[in-house]
């Protein structure tokens, strides 16, 4: 049946030009060729993948590039790629309405819309959160005439932003013992430390990929914190094309605050009046500065303690983007504002599924897979998603795809590789778990979870080259109890020992 005028019909429609949405058009495009795609999105560029290397069985790398989506276009002739945000959904109906007043039938709709930082103290101009190419511009330009930093948080943003920043003082607030807790322990921690305090030799500061840049876009005068776009996640190696420098000579001066959060964010002249009254200034800490200067913000740690700075930086998490589908849709939502789906990408309401950073995965996961919003499981939901559709349309069965079955992500922090892999924290093992580790300063450090005398997850930084033989080991879950410490043992070549 035609649309009516000025409405348009498609079988399949996609939100979000993010490595979700884009890996889900292109695998939809792939199996119906014959049939338009629709492809939703904000932001006025999509990310692709190139590169794409399949490390192991689990492991895989790649780079992602901003392209204009007229590329994406041409690569597949059947993705029309439909720039607008989407701002209502009527999931009874099987419509959408985008910004431009426009109204989109679907038949089977999958929500790719991504997830954005979830800040402490919104609103705040001086607090920024880095998730695009304009949040992370926007944060360069700020550091540039930086001459002290808080970073709040712990996780992927923080760590590398720690490393990276040189010639600013960060201080760097976290409400946990040790750095780095959504990916180590507290092992690891102190195996990583000393490259914050070592003198980073100065590397030429240079774009790694051709970057693609909207033609006639003007740099506009930004106020400390960027703007309310929806723009894509940043991909991998994001900061390598940013001069992350302050306005001094030093390479890191990082000061840590370890089990604190953030208490208050007093401006200047606030500040100026509490001194008057109850407030001190910090005294005479690690890698920190004497105040000479007032500072045009500062913040109060729950440790008492007071910080004078340029801006803050939250690198706090993600909340997903749910807001524009939420009214009027009764969605099933998880604990962490995600779309709830189950084994098949679908989410709680007919014909519409999710993948990638707005989802919530609610299906019963393998013992050594847990969701974490990385690009990895942004690219393997988004291909799965697709799969699944297909397979709905057609009447056809579906098994849930060999990447769920155990969680595995490389990645680089501090210039170490490093690899984590299925419970790679004994995250709900319980206290019923050892831990085996071995470690070489400056060099290496492997840690393993084992359970039962069966392997549940691993840490390796450093070129251990033992991804895949523990990959394996933790799949196959063999009984492992008799080779006790062997297994890290160097002298011994663990993979010939399983051959
Ligand atoms: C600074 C930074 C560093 C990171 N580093 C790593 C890393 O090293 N390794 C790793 O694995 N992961 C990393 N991640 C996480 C990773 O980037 C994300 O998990 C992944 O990109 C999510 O992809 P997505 O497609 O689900 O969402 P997104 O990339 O956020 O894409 C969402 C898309 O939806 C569009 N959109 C939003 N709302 C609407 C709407 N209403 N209508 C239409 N379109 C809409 C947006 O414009 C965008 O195109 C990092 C993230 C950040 C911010
Ligand atoms: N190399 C990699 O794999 C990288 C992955 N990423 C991913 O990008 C996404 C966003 O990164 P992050 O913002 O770093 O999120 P994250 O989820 O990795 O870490 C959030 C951190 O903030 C802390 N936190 C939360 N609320 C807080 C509060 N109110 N006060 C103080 N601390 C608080 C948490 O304890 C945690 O340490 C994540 O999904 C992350 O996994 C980001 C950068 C690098």
């Amino acid at each position: 049946m035609a649309a009516a005028p000025g409405v348009a019909r498609s079988r399949f429609v996609v939100v979000g030009g993010g490595i979700a949405g884009v890996t889900c058009a292109e695998k939809l495009a792939m199996e119906f060729p014959s049939e338009d795609i629709f492809l939703m999105t904000a932001s006025p560029v999509i990310k692709a993948i190139t590169n794409f290397k399949q490390v192991s069985k689990t492991l895989e790398e790649f780079d992602v590039e901003e392209q204009p989506s007229s590329l994406l276009e041409k690569r597949y002739p059947n993705i029309k790629v439909i720039q607008s945000g989407v701002k209502q959904l009527k999931s009874d109906d099987h419509k959408i309405f985008t910004e431009d007043g426009k109204e989109y039938i679907y038949e089977k709709l999958c929500l790719c819309a991504g997830a954005k930082p979830k800040l402490i103290f919104e609103g705040n101009p001086y607090v920024l959160g880095i998730r695009d190419t304009d949040s992370a511009q926007a944060f360069q330009k700020n550091l540039a005439q930086a001459e002290r930093i808080v970073v709040v948080g712990n996780g992927g943003i923080a760590l590398e932003l720690v490393y990276e920043i040189q010639g600013c003082e960060v201080i760097w607030a976290i409400k946990d013992k040790a750095i780095g807790n959504t990916f180590f322990d507290a092992g690891a921690a102190e195996f990583l430390i000393p490259k914050l305090t070592a003198e980073k030799r100065e590397t030429p500061i240079e774009c790694k990929r051709t970057k693609y840049t909207m033609e006639g876009s003007e740099e506009k005068e930004r106020s400390l914190a960027a703007s309310d776009k929806l723009g894509s996640a940043l991909g991998p190696d994001w900061h390598e094309g940013l001069h992350l420098k302050g306005t001094k000579e030093f390479c890191h001066k990082v000061h840590i605050e370890i089990l604190c959060e953030v208490k208050k964010i007093h401006l200047q002249q606030e500040f100026i009046q509490l001194q008057r009254t109850s407030l001190t200034f910090p005294k005479e800490e690690k890698n920190v500065e004497p105040d000479e200067v007032l500072w045009p913000v500062y913040v109060e740690l729950t440790n008492g303690k007071i910080y004078g700075c340029d801006f803050i930086v939250s690198a706090t998490g993600v909340v997903p983007n749910v807001k524009p589908f939420l009214h009027g849709n009764n969605f099933a939502v998880g604990e962490d504002g995600g779309l709830k789906v189950d084994k098949h990408m679908h989410t709680s309401l007919p014909d519409i599924y999710a993948a990638g950073d707005i989802c919530t995965a609610s299906w019963q996961p393998s013992p050594v897979w847990h969701q974490m919003r990385l690009w990895t499981q942004a690219r393997q939901m988004g291909w799965y998603a697709a799969k699944c559709m297909a397979a709905d349309t057609l009447g056809e069965s579906i098994d849930m795809d060999f990447s769920f079955e155990l969680f595995a992500h490389v990645t680089k922090f501090f210039n170490y590789k490093v690899v984590v892999l299925g419970k790679y924290n004994a995250q709900g093992l319980g206290l019923d778990h050892e831990l085996m580790l071995r470690c070489t300063k400056g060099q290496e450090y492997v840690k393993v979870v084992m359970q039962n005398g069966r392997m549940m997850g691993a840490v390796l930084i450093g070129e251990t080259d033992l991804e895949e033989t523990f990959e394996n080991l933790i799949l196959n879950q063999m009984d492992l109890s008799a080779y006790g410490e062997d297994l890290l043992n160097p002298d011994i070549d663990i993979e010939d020992y399983f051959d």
